[in-house]
């Protein structure tokens, strides 16, 4: 079983993951768990804990000679902004985060907290995923997040391929398909920030080259596309997950949902074994198992809840009304967070990769991989 678990707060010393079930002989690329951890940091609207930032990844343990050794893996990304010991208690909760109900749940202090439901903890989220991504590549499994919505603003995904898809995500300074709508977008978040206050918006991920076969009907728990859904809620601010057509399917009659099954021998070879689909509507997903069709995952992400013009609020010690606190924030964060979605999304599909094919090792995994694509192209 391949899971992970995080530590750290926002400006404590460190944030760790700690991966078990990684399995061994996996070369780690650095560059590439780096280069998306810059893309983590960036968006138009970020706030200024940016610029104080670089984050890098480190591993701790479980790998030799630059491989994984199947033994548990720790990955760090250090906080330029450690200063946890000097910072001062919140007075005022902030309506939309942790603050109220954390203070009250654990006795203690906003501060407490805040510093761990920070998305800060979603850097070691990402480098998690990176691996887990660098896993998928080795079997023609690939990933990428982006922006569909801002605030009212969309844009419509175009078709196109994967490597297309990218070329335009990376020109754009929002992380859209549509890099000749930035200015758009960029006015959108300044007027926003200038107003005081925040936007959220739509992302979406997608997951090529799939095999038929991920995840299970046969036990809730282990249902891929419960846990793809959990996996993506647990980020900060996300507030809805929708697999495919979502909640429009609720919406349609179900001719105009279902995607018909045709067969085309020439692509008996390919991991979705000839079974061709017209459409896509199901996402990727039928019986929470993947039906070798590309996985689409939307989802929703809320304004961020830190506003320079506050919400009311009340002093937690004498329950008098005022408004909530301010302290740095970012204005809008939807680009952020289509990383992060991408990446846990990756983490769960990897898992799921490692439960069908898991041996110790990456060629163990290969070889059971091939058997299975053989069988199955006979049924
Ligand atoms: C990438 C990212 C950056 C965020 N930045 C901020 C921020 O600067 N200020 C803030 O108040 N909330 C920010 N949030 C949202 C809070 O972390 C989140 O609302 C809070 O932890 C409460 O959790 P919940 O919204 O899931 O209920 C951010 C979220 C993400 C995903
Ligand atoms: C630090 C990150 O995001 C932070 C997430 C966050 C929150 O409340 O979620 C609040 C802000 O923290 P700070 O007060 O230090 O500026 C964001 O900057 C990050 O993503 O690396």
């Amino acid at each position: 079983m391949l899971r992970y678990w995080t530590a750290g707060e926002s400006h404590g010393k460190t944030l760790l993951a700690l991966l078990d079930g990684f399995p061994a002989g996996l070369e780690i690329d650095y560059e590439m768990v780096n280069v998306e951890l810059k893309r983590r940091q960036g968006g138009y609207g970020r706030g200024g804990r940016q610029k104080l930032e670089t984050d890098k990844l480190e591993v701790l343990t479980g790998i030799w000679q630059g491989r994984t050794l199947g033994s548990p893996l720790t990955l760090q990304v250090v906080n330029a902004d450690y200063k946890l010991e000097r910072l001062k208690e919140l007075e005022r909760p902030r309506p939309g985060h942790a603050d109220l109900v954390g203070a009250v749940k654990y006795l203690g202090s906003i501060r407490g907290v805040l510093e761990r439901a920070s998305a800060r903890e979603t850097a070691v989220r990402v480098a998690a995923g990176a691996i887990a991504r660098q896993l998928l590549r080795v079997f023609g499994i690939e990933t990428i997040g982006y922006v569909t919505e801002i605030g009212r603003l969309a844009i419509d995904t175009p078709s196109g391929s994967l490597e297309e898809h990218r070329v335009a995500r990376d020109q754009s300074s929002v992380y859209s398909l549509a890099p000749q709508r930035d200015a758009e977008f960029e006015k959108l978040i300044d007027d926003t920030a200038n107003d005081g206050d925040t936007l959220g918006g739509v992302i979406e991920v997608r997951v090529e080259g799939l095999p038929i076969g991920l995840g299970t009907h046969a036990q809730w728990d282990r249902k891929l596309d419960g846990k793809i859904a959990q996996a993506v809620m647990a980020v900060q601010a996300i507030k809805g997950v929708e697999i495919g057509l979502g909640f429009e399917a609720a919406r349609r009659t179900g001719s105009n949902v279902h995607d018909a099954i045709h067969y085309d021998p020439s692509q008996k070879h390919l991991p979705s074994l000839g079974y061709t689909r017209p459409t896509n509507n199901a996402g990727g997903l039928e019986g929470g198992m993947t039906n070798g069709q590309p996985l689409v995952v939307r989802a929703a992400k809320k304004p961020i809840s830190t506003l320079r013009k506050p919400l009311d609020s009340i002093r937690m010690d004498s329950k008098e009304p005022q408004r909530a606190s301010y302290e740095r924030s970012d204005v809008c964060a939807i680009s952020a967070a289509s990383v992060i979605v991408e990446h846990v999304v990756a983490f769960e599909i990897a898992a799921a990769l490692v439960d069908k094919f898991g041996g110790d090792s990456v060629e163990e995994m290969q070889g059971r991989y091939q058997l299975y694509l053989e069988r199955a192209a006979q049924q």
